[in-house]
């Protein structure tokens, strides 16, 4: 293997010194997600070709970025299991399992995915989905120490990577939507030891504060939030500022979403939708700038945080450029915590604009879905979400994943709200009976799309969008060869020039790509790297870009002249459904509403399925066969399907399943038809909107 020196805090703070490296999550501090390298340029890129790939045992989402210092590159996949490879061939070097308890799966939001690593020394630092903080030797692949970081009684867990400054690890956590309350904490890279920790959102107050900053929060509610969690976990982002020396974390949505249950009197609910700086050292609070006050669309400002210097009307700025789920593209200045600009990215029906004499964002009127439905733009999913910007200082356009949709949010009325544990808490109706009905002619009107936007930063306006054919496509990696490189959802890599958005290269990756490619160099020559694996709950939730079937997740690396390819992928027969049971239509219907209240987190709206997990049209028969042990005895615990016996009896389990019955045969039936209404219903259905399939539903 290469040589590999460690990764110290002058390394990182010269990440531009080694454009060859990719040492941290957002390749530098900033998370600008730029490299310097150039070798693979505008007039070179047609040349790309594949020079490897790593291919895992699963088919399960990939949502990582990998690291690459000195010829070697890291990166986690399913179950947190972490890989050494070659950076160089893809030959591997080591494999280290934490061995993440399957059961964990019923509290991991958007399946067994993880974003990535942080480096430090020798060192590299995971988080678990279980809640624990793992230090493994780079060289040897081992464990180090290992720490958890959460209440396992608790329905914590970490998706993101941690990061690293100054000696500390810092890891937040999710799981807002099963009732948590979020925190961020500092550990030492060495010893593993809790450092400080700082919590987003006040607990009980008859339980004290833990500081002031909480104290005056906890003014900002009222009720019993903390019955519930309350929320405001940091799930994804978190950024170091070298330049000021301050920490920022992007704290997430409020828990239920719905307001009126976890706050009845009203109230901001600080610091949740908010970016709060820190002092890294101590975890003390310095300011905040809260983005949505009283959140109550699962619009959290956990999205990617970059950093930029940048002018603004005539000034010099040290800026957080941020374009979170609420649809807007904030600029908020670093020395201050103070909103310099508020402008939507994507279509927003929440909020008109933003006062910027106060700050605050002008909410639309009904909007907050207050006794009567409505349909609300950006939808659960964010404008965009966790899939990495990218920022080009060259172009000075910071390049956008976008998802053009909305969604309607029909409200549980406050008093009939019933909190279950391990299961996902809105407040609102998640199930298709009415809500699915008026969403999908509310959303006709208006077809989910998605684009790839370059957004100028200075203009603080839209300076190219490329449309996509599917949504929920993946992260973008700029560069100094003025191009722009992202995956889509529909299994393409594709370069694209950055100051037009030409495509001016692709290549076919037989998979969705969720997280944004990285560049490094290996012996002279660039590489340009990407996760490909289809999963995370966007995917899973809404859509679909294949039919059946995905071939394993895989990491892809390519360079100029690269003459490797992927063997053909034959997509699998689709099993033919037993026949229909005799199922009453309202059964069938209850077992809709508890597929939708309980299944389509994973296997998908509709019962249409993503590939990384079984695909229920399409069941072998001896997953029939054992349908309710698989449901209420967790039969395939093992392999990540928890059981639901603490929700669902067996008349229930009948009902899901004889609706799944159903839905096996109202698609095989769509496939046996023919002519342009059968192809125009496929073709809605693949588009992924769950609305357009609910819209031509019989
Ligand atoms: O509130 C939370 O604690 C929380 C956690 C996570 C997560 O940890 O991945 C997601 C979300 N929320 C969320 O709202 C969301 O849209 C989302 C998408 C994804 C993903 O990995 O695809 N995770 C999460
Ligand atoms: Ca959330």
């Amino acid at each position: 293997a290469p040589v590999s020196l460690p990764v110290s805090g002058e390394r990182l703070l010269a990440a531009d010194r080694e454009p060859q490296n990719w040492m941290s999550y957002g390749r530098d501090y900033a998370e600008q997600r730029f490299s310097p390298l150039q070798q693979v340029n505008q007039y070179t890129v047609e040349n790309l070709g594949l020079a490897w790939y790593f291919e895992s045992d699963n088919h399960l989402g990939l949502e990582t970025t990998p690291l690459v210092i000195d010829g070697v590159m890291y990166f986690t996949g399913a179950w947190n299991k972490t890989f050494a490879v070659n950076a160089g061939n893809g030959e591997l070097l080591w494999r280290f399992d934490p061995e993440v308890p399957r059961s964990k799966s019923i509290t991991a939001c958007c399946g067994a995915i993880n974003r990535g690593l942080a480096a430090w020394g020798e060192r590299l630092f995971l988080g678990t989905l279980d809640g624990r903080l793992i230090a493994i030797d780079r060289v040897s692949g081992e464990e180090v120490w290992s720490t958890q970081t959460t209440d396992p009684e608790q329905a914590y867990s970490i998706t993101g990577a941690p990061r690293v400054a100054k000696g500390l690890v810092f890891i937040g956590n999710g799981g807002s939507e099963f009732g948590t309350r979020g925190y961020v904490s500092a550990y030492s890279a060495e010893t593993g030891e809790l450092r400080w920790r700082f919590y987003t959102i006040p607990g009980n107050p008859e339980e004290g504060f833990e500081n002031d900053a909480m104290e005056r929060a906890a003014a900002t509610w009222n009720g019993e939030w903390w019955r519930y969690g309350g929320g405001g976990t940091v799930w994804d982002s978190i950024v170091y500022d070298q330049e000021l020396d301050q920490l920022y974390i992007g704290v997430g949505n409020g828990a239920p979403h719905n307001r009126r249950i976890r706050s009845p009197g009203g109230g901001d609910n600080l610091f949740l939708s908010s970016v709060v700086a820190l002092d890294p050292d101590t975890g003390e609070y310095l300011w905040h700038y809260q983005e949505v006050p009283a959140e109550t669309w699962d619009y959290t400002a956990t999205q990617q945080m970059t950093l930029a210097d940048i002018e603004w009307q005539g000034q010099q700025r040290k800026v957080i450029v941020h374009a979170p789920k609420a649809g807007f593209v904030y600029l908020i200045d670093r020395n201050t915590g103070k909103l310099l600009s508020a402008e939507p990215y994507t279509t927003v029906t929440w909020a008109s604009h933003y006062d910027m004499d106060t700050g605050r964002p002008v909410e639309v009127e009904g909007q907050d879905y207050d006794g009567e439905m409505a349909v609300v733009f950006p939808s659960a999913m964010g404008g965009h979400n966790w899939q990495p910007m990218a920022y080009s200082p060259a172009t000075g356009y910071l390049y956008i994943p976008e998802l053009d949709m909305g969604m309607p949010f029909d409200e549980i009325s406050p008093p009939d709200y019933k909190h279950l544990k391990r299961h996902f808490n809105t407040g609102y109706h998640t199930d298709s009976g009415d809500t699915g009905q008026r969403f999908s002619q509310a959303m006709m009107a208006h077809l989910p799309k998605s684009h790839l936007l370059a957004w100028d930063v200075e203009q603080a306006k839209i300076a190219w969008k490329l449309p996509h054919p599917h949504i929920h496509n993946g992260g973008v990696l700029a560069t100094a060869g003025n191009l722009v490189f992202q995956g889509t959802s529909d299994g393409r890599m594709l370069a694209v020039q950055a100051e037009s958005g030409e495509v001016l290269w692709q290549f076919d990756t037989q998979n969705s790509v969720l997280p944004g490619p990285i560049s490094y160099e290996v012996d002279g020559e660039q590489y340009i790297a990407v996760a490909v694996g289809r999963g995370g709950v966007l995917t899973s939730n809404t859509g679909r870009a294949y039919p059946t079937g995905n071939p394993n997740n895989r990491i892809m690396a390519f360079k100029l002249g690269g003459a490797a390819s992927l063997p053909p992928f034959e997509r699998p027969e689709r099993p033919l459904p037993p026949p229909r049971t005799d199922a009453s239509d309202e059964e069938i219907l209850a077992g809709r509403a508890l597929f939708d209240r309980f299944c389509a987190r994973c296997h998908g709206a509709n019962a249409v399925g993503d590939g990384s997990v079984p695909d229920m049209r399409y069941l072998e028969p001896v997953w029939h066969e054992n349908f309710e042990a698989i449901v209420l005895e967790g039969l395939m615990e093992q392999a990540g399907m928890p059981r639901f016996d603490d929700v669902l009896d067996s008349g229930d389990v009948r009902n899901i399943h004889a609706y799944v019955i159903e839905r096996a045969h109202e698609d095989l039936e769509l496939r046996q038809e023919s002519g342009w209404w059968a192809t125009l219903k496929d073709a809605a259905a693949d588009a992924g909107a769950r609305v357009v399939s609910w819209f031509l539903r019989p």
